[in-house]
């Protein structure tokens, strides 16, 4: 028998939440403990050995005068993102569990920027996700200078053919006839992998079913396929809305759960309404 792991000197409490699947353990740092070092992000993610999950969201204090809190994300291979619709969900009703948020209405500082949340009869949340950036630079995608309804790169001797926006993360979009056969794993990984991507890319493969609703899924940065990515749900509601293919109000089916999209003008934030539902909470010892 071999000797027995020695615990963390300090147990690290958490709280495990799901987004419409895609699943987070919220560590709460108000009173000023440092943020998930890389190592720690993957020990925690790892789905054997740790609590796992797609993604570490800190809940942290505001950094504007107007939000209740502040927060963070860090992919499970230990990465740090600058955004997650999905966390951000799960971050509001995690504030108001905790009392700090009250109301319906409330304000959210993120990476991103600053967010307004509203508290839906159903208890979902909508959250306004800032305005959609269409320039290459703001993802970055190097290798062309201005926006563009559609991109193509050769990928692995074949063309591939993509729309981008920055929701203050990065996306991609692949059109597809099907969802369930979209080489999801194999193409994200592949478009993933190009220098065009210097900090590499979320890849979402979307079908249109009707004009007021998408399925999607999406092979996330730093996670893979995830059963649901709220930022991406939102760039590929936005690219699709500014070629014209979509309503300004969509449904994204995505295999966790279904998000809602409104974007009534280009200049106006994009707001996202789904679920967040607690798991779990516990002490991670490891
Ligand atoms: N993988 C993303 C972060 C998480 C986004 C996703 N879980 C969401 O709900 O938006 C990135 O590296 O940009």
């Amino acid at each position: 028998m071999g000797a027995a792991p020695r615990p963390l000197a300090t147990p690290l409490r958490f709280t495990k939440m799901h987004g419409a699947g895609n699943d987070f353990v919220v560590l709460d740092l108000r009173a000023g403990a440092p943020p998930p070092s890389p190592a720690l992000s993957r020990a925690l993610a790892d789905r054997h050995t740790g609590v796992g999950c797609d993604q570490i969201l800190t809940v942290e204090p505001p950094r504007s005068a107007e939000a209740v809190a502040a927060y963070r994300i860090w992919n499970a291979d230990g990465s740090p993102a600058q955004q997650c619709g999905n966390g951000a969900r799960c971050i509001a009703a995690w504030l108001v569990r905790d009392g700090a948020a009250t109301g319906t209405r409330f304000v959210l500082d993120s990476p991103a920027g600053r967010h307004a949340v509203e508290r839906l009869d159903d208890g979902h949340y909508r959250i306004a996700m800032g305005v959609p950036q269409f320039a290459p630079q703001a993802l970055p995608l190097l290798g062309f200078d201005a926006a563009q309804d559609e991109y193509a790169l050769a990928v692995d001797g074949r063309q591939v053919r993509f729309g981008a926006v920055s929701m203050g993360n990065p996306h991609a979009l692949i059109e597809v006839e099907a969802v369930e056969a979209a080489p999801v794993a194999a193409l994200g990984a592949a478009l993933q992998a190009q220098a065009a991507f210097p900090q590499s890319v979320n890849v979402g493969f979307v079908q249109v079913q009707a004009r007021d609703r998408i399925r999607l899924r999406v092979y996330e940065r730093g996670a893979g396929e995830t059963r649901a990515c709220g930022s991406g749900a939102c760039a590929a509601a936005a690219i699709l809305m500014r070629r014209g293919r979509i309503d300004r109000e969509v449904a994204v089916v995505l295999p966790g759960g279904t998000l809602r999209i409104g974007w009534r003008e280009d200049d106006a934030p994009l707001t996202m309404a789904g679920p967040a539902a607690f798991v779990f909470e516990g002490e991670f010892l490891a």
